[in-house]
Protein backbone atom coordinates (compact mmCIF):
# COMPACT_ATOMS: atom_id res chain seq x y z
CA UNK A 1 0.00 0.00 0.00
CA UNK A 2 0.77 3.47 -0.45
CA UNK A 3 1.12 5.99 2.48
CA UNK A 4 -0.33 8.93 3.53
CA UNK A 5 1.93 11.50 2.57
CA UNK A 6 2.51 15.17 4.31
CA UNK A 7 3.13 17.74 1.83
CA UNK A 8 3.33 21.33 3.24
CA UNK A 9 1.16 23.02 0.28
CA UNK A 10 -0.64 26.16 2.14
CA UNK A 11 -4.19 25.71 1.87
CA UNK A 12 -4.62 29.12 0.16
CA UNK A 13 -2.66 27.30 -2.53
CA UNK A 14 -4.62 24.11 -2.30
CA UNK A 15 -7.93 26.41 -3.45
CA UNK A 16 -5.90 27.74 -6.45
CA UNK A 17 -5.23 24.56 -7.58
CA UNK A 18 -8.37 22.77 -6.80
CA UNK A 19 -10.37 25.89 -9.04
CA UNK A 20 -7.77 24.78 -11.84
CA UNK A 21 -8.09 21.71 -11.51
CA UNK A 22 -11.85 20.91 -10.61
CA UNK A 23 -12.91 22.84 -14.29
CA UNK A 24 -10.29 20.28 -16.49
CA UNK A 25 -12.26 17.15 -14.77
CA UNK A 26 -15.52 18.57 -15.39
CA UNK A 27 -14.22 19.11 -19.48
CA UNK A 28 -12.48 15.18 -19.12
CA UNK A 29 -16.44 14.32 -17.78
CA UNK A 30 -18.24 15.64 -20.17
CA UNK A 31 -15.73 14.38 -22.89
CA UNK A 32 -16.51 10.90 -21.30
CA UNK A 33 -20.03 11.24 -21.83
CA UNK A 34 -19.94 12.71 -25.10
CA UNK A 35 -17.94 9.93 -26.21
CA UNK A 36 -20.04 7.23 -25.30
CA UNK A 37 -23.28 9.59 -26.54
CA UNK A 38 -21.91 10.84 -30.30
CA UNK A 39 -23.16 9.96 -33.21
CA UNK A 40 -20.93 12.54 -35.52
CA UNK A 41 -19.66 10.73 -39.07
CA UNK A 42 -16.53 8.27 -38.63
CA UNK A 43 -14.29 11.21 -39.94
CA UNK A 44 -14.84 13.27 -37.27
CA UNK A 45 -14.39 10.70 -34.82
CA UNK A 46 -10.99 10.08 -35.85
CA UNK A 47 -10.19 13.73 -36.13
CA UNK A 48 -11.44 13.99 -32.27
CA UNK A 49 -9.39 11.07 -31.10
CA UNK A 50 -6.30 12.45 -32.58
CA UNK A 51 -7.36 15.97 -30.68
CA UNK A 52 -7.82 14.50 -27.96
CA UNK A 53 -4.18 12.32 -28.12
CA UNK A 54 -2.39 15.42 -28.51
CA UNK A 55 -4.14 16.78 -25.41
CA UNK A 56 -2.80 13.59 -23.31
CA UNK A 57 1.13 14.17 -25.23
CA UNK A 58 0.58 17.81 -23.41
CA UNK A 59 -0.70 16.97 -20.38
CA UNK A 60 1.62 13.82 -20.08
CA UNK A 61 4.77 16.19 -20.73
CA UNK A 62 4.93 16.72 -16.93
CA UNK A 63 3.26 13.86 -14.76
CA UNK A 64 3.46 12.18 -11.21
CA UNK A 65 5.57 8.70 -11.31
CA UNK A 66 2.25 7.03 -10.11
CA UNK A 67 -0.95 7.58 -8.41
CA UNK A 68 -2.13 10.42 -6.98
CA UNK A 69 -1.92 9.06 -2.99
CA UNK A 70 -3.84 10.90 -0.13
CA UNK A 71 -2.24 14.15 0.73
CA UNK A 72 -2.79 16.17 3.74
CA UNK A 73 -0.70 19.29 5.62
CA UNK A 74 -0.92 20.50 9.08
CA UNK A 75 -3.50 22.95 8.01
CA UNK A 76 -5.81 19.37 8.74
CA UNK A 77 -6.43 20.01 5.09
CA UNK A 78 -6.34 16.45 3.30
CA UNK A 79 -6.58 15.63 -0.23
CA UNK A 80 -7.11 12.96 -2.62
CA UNK A 81 -7.52 14.07 -5.61
CA UNK A 82 -7.48 10.92 -7.57
CA UNK A 83 -9.79 8.88 -5.64
CA UNK A 84 -12.61 6.94 -7.42
CA UNK A 85 -15.47 8.16 -6.21
CA UNK A 86 -14.66 12.15 -4.54
CA UNK A 87 -11.41 12.19 -6.47
CA UNK A 88 -11.32 16.29 -7.94
CA UNK A 89 -9.09 15.61 -10.48
CA UNK A 90 -10.75 12.23 -11.59
CA UNK A 91 -12.99 12.34 -14.31
CA UNK A 92 -14.43 9.08 -13.29
CA UNK A 93 -15.65 9.46 -10.21
CA UNK A 94 -18.92 11.32 -10.39
CA UNK A 95 -17.48 12.72 -8.21
CA UNK A 96 -19.84 12.30 -4.75
CA UNK A 97 -20.09 15.43 -2.61
CA UNK A 98 -19.62 13.92 0.85
CA UNK A 99 -21.72 15.88 3.67
CA UNK A 100 -20.96 14.82 7.23
CA UNK A 101 -24.32 15.67 9.38
CA UNK A 102 -22.38 14.50 12.06
CA UNK A 103 -19.81 12.07 13.41
CA UNK A 104 -21.27 8.95 12.05
CA UNK A 105 -24.32 10.21 9.58
CA UNK A 106 -23.11 11.06 5.74
CA UNK A 107 -25.08 11.60 2.95
CA UNK A 108 -24.86 12.99 -0.96
CA UNK A 109 -26.58 13.72 -3.71
CA UNK A 110 -25.59 12.71 -6.98
CA UNK A 111 -26.49 12.62 -10.38
CA UNK A 112 -25.37 9.61 -12.41
CA UNK A 113 -25.38 9.42 -16.17
CA UNK A 114 -24.17 7.55 -19.31
CA UNK A 115 -20.67 6.57 -18.46
CA UNK A 116 -22.68 4.78 -15.20
CA UNK A 117 -24.93 2.80 -16.93
CA UNK A 118 -25.29 -1.18 -16.42
CA UNK A 119 -28.23 -2.26 -17.15
CA UNK A 120 -30.31 -0.36 -19.93
CA UNK A 121 -31.37 3.28 -18.27
CA UNK A 122 -29.84 1.58 -14.70
CA UNK A 123 -26.78 2.18 -12.51
CA UNK A 124 -24.01 -0.71 -12.78
CA UNK A 125 -24.64 -2.29 -9.53
CA UNK A 126 -20.57 -2.40 -9.04
CA UNK A 127 -21.13 1.41 -9.12
CA UNK A 128 -23.40 1.75 -6.46
CA UNK A 129 -21.34 -1.10 -4.39
CA UNK A 130 -18.04 1.51 -4.96
CA UNK A 131 -20.44 4.60 -4.30
CA UNK A 132 -21.96 3.17 -1.06
CA UNK A 133 -18.57 1.71 -0.05
CA UNK A 134 -16.64 4.99 0.10
CA UNK A 135 -19.43 7.09 1.79
CA UNK A 136 -19.34 3.96 4.49
CA UNK A 137 -16.08 4.05 4.62
CA UNK A 138 -15.82 8.12 5.68
CA UNK A 139 -18.76 7.63 7.86
CA UNK A 140 -17.02 4.97 9.48
CA UNK A 141 -14.35 7.15 9.73
CA UNK A 142 -16.30 9.46 12.29
CA UNK A 143 -15.83 12.63 10.29
CA UNK A 144 -11.99 12.08 9.51
CA UNK A 145 -11.18 10.98 13.26
CA UNK A 146 -9.58 7.70 12.07
CA UNK A 147 -8.49 5.63 9.36
CA UNK A 148 -10.90 2.77 8.38
CA UNK A 149 -10.78 0.20 5.51
CA UNK A 150 -13.68 -1.72 4.06
CA UNK A 151 -13.76 -5.83 5.59
CA UNK A 152 -16.86 -7.05 4.43
CA UNK A 153 -19.49 -5.19 2.63
CA UNK A 154 -22.99 -6.87 1.64
CA UNK A 155 -25.28 -5.05 -0.67
CA UNK A 156 -28.94 -5.67 -1.05
CA UNK A 157 -30.44 -4.82 -4.75
CA UNK A 158 -34.09 -4.15 -3.89
CA UNK A 159 -35.45 -2.42 -7.70
CA UNK A 160 -33.20 -1.18 -10.15
CA UNK A 161 -31.45 2.37 -9.54
CA UNK A 162 -32.24 4.50 -12.36
CA UNK A 163 -29.73 6.79 -13.94
CA UNK A 164 -30.36 10.46 -12.75
CA UNK A 165 -30.76 12.15 -9.31
CA UNK A 166 -30.20 10.05 -6.73
CA UNK A 167 -29.44 10.46 -2.78
CA UNK A 168 -27.03 7.99 -0.79
CA UNK A 169 -26.94 8.02 3.15
CA UNK A 170 -24.76 6.26 5.43
CA UNK A 171 -24.96 5.50 9.19
CA UNK A 172 -22.80 3.95 11.76
CA UNK A 173 -24.95 1.43 13.61
CA UNK A 174 -22.88 -0.21 15.89
CA UNK A 175 -18.87 -0.44 16.99
CA UNK A 176 -17.13 -2.77 18.85
CA UNK A 177 -13.68 -2.67 19.73
CA UNK A 178 -11.94 -1.77 15.93
CA UNK A 179 -14.87 -3.18 13.91
CA UNK A 180 -17.54 -0.47 13.18
CA UNK A 181 -20.74 -1.63 11.51
CA UNK A 182 -22.57 0.86 8.77
CA UNK A 183 -25.51 0.64 6.93
CA UNK A 184 -26.45 2.84 4.10
CA UNK A 185 -28.39 2.91 0.87
CA UNK A 186 -29.32 4.54 -1.89
CA UNK A 187 -32.45 6.23 -3.17
CA UNK A 188 -34.32 7.95 -5.81
CA UNK A 189 -37.57 9.44 -6.19
CA UNK A 190 -39.38 6.68 -4.98
CA UNK A 191 -37.76 5.30 -2.15
CA UNK A 192 -34.39 3.13 -1.40
CA UNK A 193 -33.24 1.09 -4.40
CA UNK A 194 -30.06 -0.54 -2.69
CA UNK A 195 -29.33 -1.18 0.62
CA UNK A 196 -25.73 -2.14 2.21
CA UNK A 197 -24.20 -3.26 5.65
CA UNK A 198 -20.44 -3.21 5.71
CA UNK A 199 -18.03 -3.99 8.38
CA UNK A 200 -15.64 -1.56 8.26
CA UNK A 201 -12.40 -2.21 10.87
CA UNK A 202 -9.41 0.28 11.91
CA UNK A 203 -6.53 -1.41 10.75
CA UNK A 204 -4.00 -2.83 13.81
CA UNK A 205 -1.57 -0.55 12.50
CA UNK A 206 -3.49 2.38 12.73
CA UNK A 207 -5.66 1.38 16.24
CA UNK A 208 -3.12 4.00 18.12
CA UNK A 209 -4.67 7.18 16.12
CA UNK A 210 -8.08 5.63 16.68
CA UNK A 211 -7.84 5.49 20.38
CA UNK A 212 -7.01 8.83 20.36
CA UNK A 213 -9.29 10.04 17.95
C1 LIG B 1 -6.29 10.15 12.13
C2 LIG B 1 -6.23 10.13 10.59
C3 LIG B 1 -7.50 10.53 9.96
C4 LIG B 1 -7.55 10.20 8.52
C5 LIG B 1 -8.92 9.78 8.17
C6 LIG B 1 -8.99 9.30 6.80
C7 LIG B 1 -10.32 8.68 6.58
C8 LIG B 1 -10.53 8.52 5.13
C9 LIG B 1 -11.77 7.80 4.86
C10 LIG B 1 -11.69 7.35 3.48
C11 LIG B 1 -12.75 6.34 3.27
C12 LIG B 1 -12.37 5.51 2.13
C13 LIG B 1 -13.42 4.51 1.89
C14 LIG B 1 -12.94 3.52 0.94
C15 LIG B 1 -13.04 2.20 1.56
C16 LIG B 1 -12.17 1.25 0.82
O1 LIG B 1 -12.30 1.05 -0.33
S1 LIG B 1 -10.94 0.44 1.71
C17 LIG B 1 -10.23 -0.65 0.50
C18 LIG B 1 -10.84 -2.01 0.51
N1 LIG B 1 -10.47 -2.70 1.71
C19 LIG B 1 -9.24 -3.23 1.88
O2 LIG B 1 -8.38 -3.17 1.02
C20 LIG B 1 -8.99 -3.91 3.20
C21 LIG B 1 -8.02 -5.04 3.06
N2 LIG B 1 -7.91 -5.73 4.33
C22 LIG B 1 -7.09 -5.25 5.32
O3 LIG B 1 -6.35 -4.30 5.14
C23 LIG B 1 -7.15 -5.96 6.63
O4 LIG B 1 -7.56 -7.30 6.43
C24 LIG B 1 -8.13 -5.26 7.63
C25 LIG B 1 -9.57 -5.25 7.07
C26 LIG B 1 -7.68 -3.84 7.89
C27 LIG B 1 -8.14 -6.04 8.93
O5 LIG B 1 -6.79 -6.19 9.32
P1 LIG B 1 -6.34 -6.26 10.85
O6 LIG B 1 -6.40 -4.93 11.49
O7 LIG B 1 -5.02 -6.94 10.89
O8 LIG B 1 -7.51 -7.19 11.42
P2 LIG B 1 -7.46 -8.28 12.56
O9 LIG B 1 -6.63 -7.78 13.72
O10 LIG B 1 -7.13 -9.62 11.98
O11 LIG B 1 -9.01 -8.32 12.95
C28 LIG B 1 -9.63 -7.30 13.73
C29 LIG B 1 -11.09 -7.69 13.86
O12 LIG B 1 -11.73 -7.48 12.57
C30 LIG B 1 -12.30 -8.73 12.09
N3 LIG B 1 -12.07 -8.80 10.66
C31 LIG B 1 -10.86 -8.83 10.05
N4 LIG B 1 -11.05 -8.85 8.70
C32 LIG B 1 -12.37 -8.79 8.48
C33 LIG B 1 -13.16 -8.76 7.31
N5 LIG B 1 -12.62 -8.77 6.09
N6 LIG B 1 -14.50 -8.68 7.45
C34 LIG B 1 -15.08 -8.67 8.66
N7 LIG B 1 -14.37 -8.68 9.83
C35 LIG B 1 -13.04 -8.76 9.72
C36 LIG B 1 -11.58 -9.81 12.85
O13 LIG B 1 -12.38 -10.97 12.96
C37 LIG B 1 -11.32 -9.16 14.18
O14 LIG B 1 -12.51 -9.23 14.95
P3 LIG B 1 -12.45 -9.54 16.54
O15 LIG B 1 -11.67 -10.81 16.66
O16 LIG B 1 -11.73 -8.34 17.13
O17 LIG B 1 -13.87 -9.65 16.95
Amino acid sequence: MGEFVHEEIPSTELDRLEATYRPLADAVRDLLDATIRTTVPEEQVRAAQAEIEALVARLRAEQLPGPAGVRFNSEARAWNWGNAVVGLRNAVAPPLRIVHESAGHAWAEVELGAPYEGPPGLVHGGVSAMLLDHLMGETASAAFTRVTFTGTLTMTYRRGTPLGPLRLEARIDREEGRKVWVVASIGDADGVTVEAEGVFIVPAWAAGEAARG
